[in-house]
């Protein structure tokens, strides 16, 4: 496996608070792939780091086969759309398109011209007169046209109108199907992330909690519904996620690779939005003992 974003130990610490904490993380080239968590998390934090806007406080991060931002290579290899859609408010649409010819070799100028077409965005408009949608629209199409290997988006869709936002995602995955573009984004839409993402990375309270292939996390995790149970009696290989207990009943989410087959329970499947909902509700350590407290 390639892999677009390679981290180990990663950490990132203002004063005394660190905003990502003891990350080692892999993402595989060719893939879009999501990032979530609660506000706070430490998303936007990760991605500054590998868009080389953030220097590591510990731990080393590689994007693309080497550190972040050293150098016109590496910077032309990375595209980088920040949470803020920087733009130069003084300068009109054409102006940025001609900025983004100059500054990068790889730039592909008929997708930066179809895109700005098909939007309706204005060439001659000012980029500080733009609606925030419009703004967003525009910093994107400038991450697409630099034709990076790696795409980082910081929350992309958030200021689009649900129209804009399929479109926008359906140009994402076309790039990923055309180029070999890898995307890494972070979204607080669920069902988004589960149209245009095959692999999801979750941090919660700046660590990482799960990452992978969405196909793979979904049929590794169950839900566990059957008489109220010691969640420790479990098998060792079924790793216990959340848990909640009634006088009679237990309702369990465990992590396994092994089929469930103790009949008292019945099994189910979840759904990527109802997964990602019980890791950022569920413990971020030690789940059994956690649970065994909640049984006493
Ligand atoms: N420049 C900074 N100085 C001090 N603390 C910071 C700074 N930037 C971020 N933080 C803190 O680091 C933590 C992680 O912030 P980050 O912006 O990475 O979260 P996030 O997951 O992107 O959140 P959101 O979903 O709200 O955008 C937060 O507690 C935040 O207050």
């Amino acid at each position: 496996m390639t892999a677009v974003l390679e981290t180990h130990g990663l950490g990132k610490r203002y004063r005394r608070r660190w905003a990502l904490s003891d990350c080692t993380l892999e993402i595989p080239a060719g893939h879009v792939v999501g990032l979530v968590g609660p506000n706070g998390a430490g998303k936007s934090t990760l991605l500054n780091l590998a868009g080389g806007l953030l220097a590591p406080t510990a731990g080393t991060i590689e994007v693309c086969g080497g550190r972040p931002a050293t150098g016109p290579a590496q910077l032309a290899k990375v595209g980088f759309v920040a949470q803020e859609t920087p733009l130069y408010g003084g300068l009109s649409v054409a102006d940025h398109l001609r900025l983004g010819a100059r500054l990068n070799p790889r730039w592909d100028d008929a997708v930066a011209r179809d895109r700005i077409r098909r939007l309706g965005l204005d060439p001659k408009q000012r980029a500080g007169r733009l609606s925030g949608g419009q703004r967003a629209q525009l910093a994107l199409t400038l991450g697409l046209a630099k034709r990076p290997e790696l795409l980082i988006l910081d929350e992309p869709v958030a200021a689009l109108d649900p129209l804009a936002r399929r479109e926008f995602l359906q140009d994402l995955m076309a790039a990923v199907a055309e180029h070999g573009l890898s995307v890494l984004l972070s979204s607080h839409l669920i069902s988004d992330l589960e149209r245009a993402c095959d692999h999801l990375v979750v941090l919660v309270d700046s660590r990482l909690r799960l990452s992978g292939a969405i196909d793979t996390l979904l049929a590794t995790h169950h839900l566990l519904t059957g008489p109220r149970r010691d969640p420790a009696t479990l098998p060792a290989d079924q790793e216990v996620v959340t848990a909640s207990h009634t006088d009679r009943q237990s309702t369990l989410l465990v992590r396994t690779a092994s089929p469930i087959h103790d009949p008292a329970w019945s099994v189910a499947r979840l759904g990527l939005e109802d997964l990602v909902l019980a890791y950022l509700r569920g413990p971020a350590d030690e789940p059994r003992r956690r649970k065994l407290e909640v049984l006493r």
